[in-house]
């Protein structure tokens, strides 16, 4: 099947709240607000991580500080990511550019099938649950490049140029985090370019208009749902809207400035034998001023093997998950239509 047949869940269904993190009690000094680890807080609730530092003498500290940000919160502020302040406000412009066209022009893009290389999504109405879902986004691939570039709109006349400079930067850091975790977790270097080495793309601008103030209660930016990637890299525009299940309860993200925001996603649960799990997020809206984000999914090739590598399993940590595809995931998931991480259960052991 070809990678093209990659579903990013979207919005199925709306979700309760439900999870078992935790969030560890925080102390703070003089500045820096810290959690119990040391890991640096943003506004209270969102770990952050120094990239920058990932590649001198505290390598092995923020490779710690990442397993612990993946395995209590499920997700990151990423900063010194590498990305220049150029490209993100370049990508940011270009895509408010995009969703300032005309909607005919727009709408040109829209595909009903979600398999297409390229294809603009819009809102809908779900009668079944009364709510409205606002997002309006387009999804193209993006990795390798080359072989995606040219399905890619040329209006606004940049769009090529720019949004091809921030995947090519944003894939970068995306592996450069990856590869960090998978180290963490203990994955031998084998294991790590197997998974890695035919890895996919995915990338959405993503946007969300004003609601009128008489409509805000039904209605959603995003419904809570998980990603079926390994890790999703996120780069919300200053206003905020994100929210993430941490301890039961949705927490708001704060935008960081400059900063990315790095989720766990489905593929990463299984791989780390559920020691992390997929963040359930959402995205809500507001009556005065329209959101922005850009979404990069990171994805590994159909024949990869992504039950848990035999380095993670032992007699104290048997395995959770058999060993299973991403195209049977995709395809199963693709299928049962769920919104979130549960599309993993039928991959237990103990599954019948
Ligand atoms: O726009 C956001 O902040 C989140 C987007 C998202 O969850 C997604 O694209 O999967
Ligand atoms: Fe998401």
């Amino acid at each position: 099947m070809s990678p093209s047949k990659m579903l990013v869940a979207d919005d199925h269904l709306a979700l309760p709240a439900g999870s078992n993190k935790t969030i560890p009690p925080t102390s703070t000094n003089a500045k820096v607000q810290t959690d119990r680890y040391g890991l640096e807080l943003w506004e209270g609730s969102s770990p952050v991580i120094d990239l920058g530092a990932l590649h001198g003498p505290s390598r092995s500290d923020i490779i710690k500080q990442l397993d612990h940000a993946c395995r209590h919160y499920g997700f990151f502020m990423l900063k010194n990511h590498g990305i220049s302040e150029t490209l993100l406000n370049g990508i940011m412009g270009l895509a408010r550019e995009f969703f300032h066209l005309p909607e005919g022009e727009r709408k040109k893009l829209y595909s009903p099938d979600p398999t297409s290389l390229i294809s603009l999504a819009v809102g809908f109405k779900d009668d079944k649950q009364d709510v409205f879902v606002s997002r309006e986004s387009l999804k193209f691939h993006s990795h390798p490049l080359e072989k995606f570039v040219n399905a890619w709109p040329t209006n606004p006349s940049s769009f090529r140029e720019i949004v091809g400079d921030y995947c090519v930067a944003s894939k970068r850091a995306e592996i450069t985090v990856i590869e960090a975790i998978f180290e963490g977790l203990g994955m031998e270097r084998e294991t790590i370019d197997q998974i890695l080495g035919k890895h996919g793309q995915y990338t959405s601008l993503n946007y969300y208009p004003v609601c009128d103030e008489s409509n805000l209660e039904r209605t959603f930016g995003l419904r809570g749902h998980t990603d079926s990637t390994i890790v999703t890299m996120l780069l919300p525009d200053e206003v905020p809207g994100l929210e993430v299940l941490l301890n039961d309860e949705y927490v708001p993200v704060k935008p960081m400035p400059n900063a990315l925001v790095v989720h766990v996603g489905d593929v990463l649960q299984g791989l780390s034998n559920l020691q992390y799990k997929s963040l359930l997020h959402r995205v809500i809206v507001n009556s005065e001023t329209e959101r922005l984000s850009i979404a990069s999914y990171c994805y590994p090739s159909n024949d990869t093997h992504i039950g848990p590598p035999k380095e993670l399993i032992n007699d104290d940590r048997p395995a959770i998950y058999k060993d299973f595809t991403y195209e049977e995931f995709y395809s199963t998931m693709w299928k049962q239509r769920r919104p979130d991480a549960t599309r993993l259960d039928s991959f237990k052991v103990s599954a019948a």
